[in-house]
């Protein structure tokens, strides 16, 4: 054959294989997607039209756009409303006065059913068993720097061996141990602030102040810090998470990673210098005699991982254990850390309320050095806990994917449906809560760990079912020796600069900051 017979046989290779690419992107960005949305159109349920291959995220980045300079503030008495599903979720808010509370929408090409019906989540969760679900793919490569198949992204028999492994780790015996570390943070940070006060400057912006400690903490409590390599991993942990979340983001759509190469590049970057260095702090602890006596989340799981070691199925690998440690500080920190920072908010707005807290302490502490068999005896701030995260939860909305159809009375979810459940819709549902689902009344915790809740699926600041976060105790323990420290020290007001515009970046956040005015006791 000569030299054009062999270009002729390139040409036609070349072209078969773009075309069999083409027929193979078709089918994934546009046939079975599209398939899976005629399936649950016939089910009556309707949604926004989308178009290809933005979805309908053009729509949502308009709105969000528009509200996010906006502010929430009722302008009578300069109170703040809690009112803010409109606000956060201005597209959902629009959408389901067309359609309901389960709808259909477009993520780039992928289809997403929106659930903000309490009923319908019951069943499911009935029919479908934690094992059972998966966690949409569009996100599990999104967040890939961030949680590899660490706990919250793991499926099926992986996530099972992980969860057994994992959850002793957090049960409240071993987190006694890390109680002096949280003081320790805590109380630097409120030096810090006696500091600043001093210096004739109480005005504070507690959010960045509090998710700075609370990283700390988190940090100490899952890999230690007494090292560099340890403050290095928090670093650049923390670098992670403003690259990959201050980015203009494109989830869904093909190629959208692409979009900011360099912004993509950066957290692959370091995503993959973070594994080094906690491959190398794990491997160093491995081989450390004093492996059993540190305390850590770390130290806890290899002691665990070491007890089973042997029996099959029931170990992590190094690997695993890394992406288990990064899975604590992103899914840990910030969380807890938005926890405090808007109780803070509404105790600041509500000065009975701060009052009656600092009443209980001193009932419950006294002038005794706080001690973790104390923080039982903390109701109303319990209650006061429950209540922010009903109104502001920081993990506003979660994500699922069907692994099989899921047959439901009149509604077929077909299998690799992707699920948003959104959390801040049903915790401010007054169909559910009652007329006064929008005011701040801790009281409603008094006698109901549902809060009054007519569905006992309308409340689930920590998630449902088998995959409920297995975090929740470290919270606690963390909310209230924070708080109590805090209260015990300074009294809170609203500064005049602060801008009420809760925002969506992964967790539910101020937009502005929390300016507040700090005084000492
Ligand atoms: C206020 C604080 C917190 C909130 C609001 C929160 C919220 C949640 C929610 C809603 C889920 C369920 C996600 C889903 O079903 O897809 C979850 C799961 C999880 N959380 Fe938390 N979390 C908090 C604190 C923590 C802490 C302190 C840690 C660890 C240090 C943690 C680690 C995890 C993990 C590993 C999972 C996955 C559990 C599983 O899938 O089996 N969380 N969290």
């Amino acid at each position: 054959m000569g030299f054009i017979g062999l270009c002729g046989v390139f040409v036609a290779l070349l072209a078969t294989v773009c075309l069999l690419l083409l027929f193979i992107l078709t089918l994934c960005w546009w046939v079975f997607p599209n398939q899976t949305h005629k399936k649950l159109m016939k089910c009556g349920l309707g949604g926004p039209t989308p178009s290809f291959p933005l979805g309908n995220i053009k729509e949502m980045k308009r709105a969000k756009n528009d509200n996010i300079e906006s502010s929430l503030v009722v302008s009578s008495n300069n109170n703040v409303t809690h009112d803010i599903h409109s606000h956060v979720f201005p597209y959902f808010s629009c959408w389901q006065k067309s359609h309901g509370k389960v709808f259909v929408y477009w993520l780039g090409t992928e289809p997403f059913l929106y659930i903000a019906d309490a009923e319908l989540l019951k069943k499911m969760s009935a029919e479908v068993m934690a094992k059972r679900w998966g966690k949409p793919s569009v996100f599990r490569n999104d967040r890939d720097p961030m949680f590899g198949s660490g706990l919250v992204m793991v499926e099926g028999n992986d996530w099972v061996r992980h969860r057994h492994i994992v959850a002793p780790a957090f049960n409240p015996i071993n987190l006694k141990g890390m109680a002096n570390m949280m003081v320790e943070s805590a109380n630097k940070m409120i030096d810090r602030w006696a500091t600043k006060i001093k210096l004739g400057e109480p005005e504070i912006d507690v959010e960045r102040e509090i998710i700075a400690t609370a990283g700390e903490i988190i940090a100490r409590t899952s890999f230690g810090m007494k090292d560099d390599n340890a403050r290095d991993v928090f670093d650049k942990l923390r670098a992670l998470q403003m690259t990959l979340f201050k980015n203009n983001r494109y989830v869904g759509v093909p190629f959208g990673k692409y979009f900011n190469v360099k912004k993509t590049l950066e957290a692959k970057r370091l995503g993959r210098e973070i594994d080094e260095l906690l491959s190398s702090i794990i491997e160093a602890r491995k081989k450390s005699p004093q492996k059993d006596s540190q305390k850590d989340l770390l130290g806890l799981l290899l002691q665990e991982n070491h007890q089973v070691d042997g029996r099959l199925g029931k170990t992590l690998t190094t690997r695993e254990v890394v992406d288990e440690c990064k899975t604590f500080f992103f899914g840990g920190h910030e969380t807890t850390a938005l926890a405090i920072t808007w109780t803070l908010l509404l105790l600041a707005m509500h000065e009975d309320w701060q009052n009656q807290l600092r009443e209980e302490i001193r009932e419950v502490v006294g002038n005794s050095q706080l001690d973790i068999s104390m923080l039982a005896g903390l109701k109303k701030m319990k209650w006061v806990m429950n209540e922010v995260l009903r109104l502001y939860p920081p993990a506003p909305n979660v994500q699922r994917q069907a692994r099989e159809d899921i047959k439901l009375d009149d509604l077929t979810v077909p299998n690799g449906t992707n699920l948003w459940i959104d959390v801040v819709a049903m915790h401010h549902d007054t169909e559910i809560w009652g007329k006064d689902a929008n005011e701040f009344r801790p009281e409603r915790f008094m006698d109901d760990v549902n809060g009054g809740c007519k569905h006992n699926m309308g409340y689930l600041p920590f998630g449902f079912g088998g995959r409920m976060c297995v975090g929740r105790n470290l919270t606690f323990m963390e909310y209230k020796i924070v708080l109590t420290l805090l209260l015990s020290r300074f009294s809170f007001k609203l500064s005049p600069s602060y801008n009420h515009s809760p925002s969506i970046m992964l967790s539910l956040r101020p937009t502005h900051g929390l300016p507040l005015i700090v005084q000492p006791l």
